[in-house]
Formats: structure tokens, sequence, C-alpha cells
């Protein structure tokens, strides 16, 4: 290798935004002419010891999705894992295709590992070496970054001695807690018995509390809903402060930052004019997505108005925008229904519109467009989770729709009398036809909430459920 990495000079400064979040993304081309990548959440120098994965390139498994190695999802834990604890970095390392032999020669290697060869034999057996991978860039980014000290997200213990060998002190060696599969099983257990790779232990990464593993990484619909023990989210004149408690407001803001897209319904926004932002816990902001199919949010609302997230306005299709909009706002036109079609649309100067600074009612309207349509035209825009945060009617109809993967619902211990409604939908006449599903149980201070999860897939990931599917005796 020729000579000592230089302290590197950044070439690019730019954001990246992705289903964990947005990044600042820095380029550096190191003394090799490889060009490497730093993508930084929140501000990692002030921190600790921050979350760092070094990530060594596989264009097959990050690229591609191949699950021959667990790069690909990796990778995608660790952004997810960086995302949730709200600072850290992930260092994306060309060059080490391949553990540095490239990616031609990888793939020769897997031609030797389809005729039974593993994963180090293949390389010998090429005349190549088992791992040709140089750490000086990486510790070089790190000291430009002025993180010196670091929690390092990595199951290979090699990556910890070189970085320590390069100057970083690694407090920590957490794995990404990805599990094995059919295909790359016996790959994961040669690197393990074999190159000395950490396995699967209580140790893995988790910088989060246990309730919110199983939405790292993964990519759901799920809905939160606070509402009193008697059913409803707000008092009659609209006034929501505060049915739950500051601990039920803490997870709110988890689910937020674990979110790519936080969506509302109108009437959410015109009662309570939310930031929908992520302030009671360390994390990403998530997108916010207002649904508003008749045009008739305030055009002083903060998510409007305030750019501390991008904003996706979701209009009907024939609802006039603005001549001036915030450039963090982005309108997205939902494709108009029968309903709307036959009322010839609506305006957004409804002179019968009930904002509440104008003393009317507070009520949620029925959705004119299909859940599915809404999804649909969020999943174009943003991929990622999506949190349906209210109100009860939006939640409701996401519910009935049969499209949440989970449902965290908080009940408060007051009495409203007559409100706001919270959870309503189409039931059934006889119990033995209620909707039940596998839950699980969480005590936020004075408030309880019930998780149902609803989905094979969000079942599969998340331990500790009570079967739902009978009643309690
Ligand atoms: N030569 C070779 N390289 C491989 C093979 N499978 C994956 N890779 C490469 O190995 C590199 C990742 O190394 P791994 O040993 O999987 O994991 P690691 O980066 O050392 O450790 P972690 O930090 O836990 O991911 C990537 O650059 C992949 O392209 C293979 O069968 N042969
Ligand atoms: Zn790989």
């Amino acid at each position: 290798m020729p000579g000592r990495e230089p302290t590197p000079v950044w070439s690019a400064d730019t954001i990246l935004p992705t289903a964990h979040g947005r990044f600042r993304m820095l380029a550096h081309t190191d003394r090799t002419g490889v060009e490497h990548l730093a993508l930084l959440m929140g501000n990692p120098e002030t921190a600790d010891a921050p979350l760092v994965r070094v990530h060594s390139e596989c264009l097959t498994g990050d690229a591609l999705g191949s699950y021959r190695c667990d790069c690909g999802e990796q990778l995608d834990i660790s952004m997810a894992h960086i995302a949730a604890a709200g600072c850290g970095i992930l260092l994306y390392l060309r060059g080490h295709e391949g553990r540095g032999i490239g990616l031609l020669n990888k793939l020769r290697a897997y031609e030797l590992q389809d005729r039974g060869l593993d994963t180090v034999e293949a390389n010998a057996a090429l005349g190549l070496p088992i791992d040709a991978r140089d750490y000086q860039a990486a510790a070089a980014m790190l000291r430009a970054l002025d993180c010196t000290r670091i929690r390092l997200l990595t199951a290979n213990p090699l990556k910890q001695i070189e970085l320590e060998a390069n100057g970083i002190e690694v407090v920590d060696r957490l794995r990404p807690p990805v599990a094995d599969r059919p295909e790359n099983s016996h790959y994961l257990e040669t690197k393990r018995s074999g190159m000395n790779h950490d396995r699967p232990s209580d140790s893995d990464a988790s910088p989060l509390p246990d309730l919110y593993t199983p939405l790292v990484g993964r990519t759901e619909v799920i809905a939160q809903l606070a509402q009193s023990t008697d059913g409803f989210i707000a008092a009659n004149g609209g006034d929501a402060e505060f049915v739950s408690g500051a601990a039920d407001r803490e997870h709110l803001h988890r689910l937020r930052s674990l979110a790519a897209v936080v969506l509302v319904g109108v009437s959410t926004v015109r009662a309570d004019d939310p930031k929908l932002t992520v302030r009671a816990v360390q994390g990403p902001n998530p997108v916010r997505a207002i649904l508003d199919p008749h045009g008739r949010v305030p055009l002083d609302s903060h998510v409007l108005t305030q750019p501390d997230a991008p904003t996706l306005w979701l209009l009907g299709e024939r609802i006039p925008v603005p001549e001036s909009l915030a450039s963090h706002v982005t309108v997205l036109r939902l494709p108009e229904t029968a309903g709307q079609a036959a009322r010839g649309g609506s305006s957004r100067d409804d002179p019968a519109g009930d904002h509440p600074a104008r003393g009317g009612a507070v009520e949620e309207h029925c959705l004119d467009v299909p859940p599915a349509v809404i999804l649909q035209v969020l999943g174009r825009h943003v991929p990622g989770t999506v949190l349906v945060e209210g109100g009860g009617r939006t939640v409701s109809e996401f519910l009935s729709a049969g499209l949440l993967d989970r449902l965290f619902l908080t009940v408060a211990p007051v009495l409203i009398g007559n409100g706001v409604p919270g959870l309503r939908f189409t039931g059934s006449d006889v119990m033995a036809e209620a909707l039940r599903a596998p839950f699980r149980r969480h005590v936020f201070g004075a408030d309880v909430c019930t998780e149902f999860v609803f989905s094979a897939a969000a079942r599969a990931a998340t331990p500790g459920l009570s079967d739902g599917s009978t009643p309690l005796s």
C-alpha cells in the first residue's frame, strides 16, 4: 500500500434522503484513487462514542439484495440503528468488494463455492488473499470527522483490530442483528468458524428498547392513537392537550423516528396544528404527509410554513394550489373518486369551513380516497414505514381497510364523556366475529398501550406476543 492515508479533503458534501431518514453525505477519494462515502446522522462529533458502521462494498448484497451473504441486510439495519439513535456514521468503503479481491474475482469465488468449496477455500483456490481489505481510509475519515472513539457495528473482530491499529478507539463492538437465512447460513457459519466472526448473542446491537426492535430495518404500515377510556381523542371543542401522558408522547416520537413518513388527516392539522417532528427522543424527523382531498389545510399551518421536515401535501386532483408554496412542501395529487366528482370537487375557500379558531366543531371527514390508494401515492415518493398518526377517523379507515401491520392503541385513565371519537369502524354484530389479533401490552406511566399485531410478517418479527385469537378467560 502506498504511504499513509492523508487527512481527507471532502470533495462533496450533500444530503441523502433515505428510507431511514436524511443523512448528510460526504465523499472522499483516498490515496489509491478509490472513492468512499461517509453518511452522517445528527452530530456524531459531539457524542461520546457514536455508533459507526464501516461497511465493505458488496454490489450483489447491497444493491441487488442477494441472500448469498448478509451485507445488504447489515447495511439496512445499520442505517436503521444509526437513524434510530439519532446520531452516528456509516462509512461506505469502495474497493472492499469481495473482501478486497474485486467483483469479478468474488463471482469466480462464487462459482467455486457452487461446486462445494467454502468462502475461504474459494479465495485460496484462486490464489487470492482471504481478506485483502485495508482500513486506513476508514480511520482517516473518522479522524477527519472528529470521531476517534466509537461503538462499532460489526460482527468482524478484525475490523475492530484494524481500526484500533489505525488510531481509532473502539469502546464496543455490536453485531448488527441480522438473522441467518437458508441461503447464507453456510457462508455465515464459515465466517464464524473460519474467520472468527461473532455469533448472534444477547449483545447484538440494540440502541433501542426491545419494544421497537421489531420495527428496525423493516417496512410496515403502523398506526397509533391515544384515547380516553371512554373512547375519545379530544374534548368536544377539539382540545386534545393532553389525553395521554409524557411516556406515551415519548413513545409516539420514537415511532415517528422509526417511520419514513408520518400521515395525518386534515382535521388533525386544523385542530392541533401539529409539528409532526421528533423532539421527545433523539432521532430523525419523518417526512410529513397531510391527507387533504378537499384542500382544507390552513395555509398558515406549521406543516405548510415551517421547513423543519419535508411535507407531502396530498390534495384532490382539482384543488387549486396556492401560488407561493414553501420549498419543503411537495403537492401529490390524489385520484378523484366518484363521490368527489359528483360534488364537482371542492375548493379551499369553503365558506362553511370548521376551523377550530373560528369556533366550529372539529370533525374528521370520511376519506374519499381508499387508504390503499393513499399508500400507493406515498410509496411512489417515500419508501419505508408509514405511521398513520391520526385522527380517529383516518386511523379507523386504515384499520377497516385491513392495511395496518400493527396498531398501538393507548388508553388513558380519563373520561371525556362526549368529544372527538377515537377508533370507530363498522364492527360485527356478534362478539365471536369481533376483531382480535395477537397483541403486546405496554405500560406508559398511567396509560396502557395495546399493540395489536395484524400481519403475518409483523408477527414473525415480534417476540412476546399474547395470542389474541380467543377471548381471555
Ligand atoms: N471473496 C469473497 N467475498 C465475499 C463473499 N461473500 C461476501 N463477500 C464480500 O465480503 C465483504 C463483506 O465481508 P464479510 O466477511 O461478509 O463481513 P465483514 O464486513 O467482514 O463483517 P461485518 O462488519 O460483520 O459485515 C463484502 O465486500 C462482500 O463483497 C465470498 O464468498 N467471497
Ligand atoms: Zn456481501
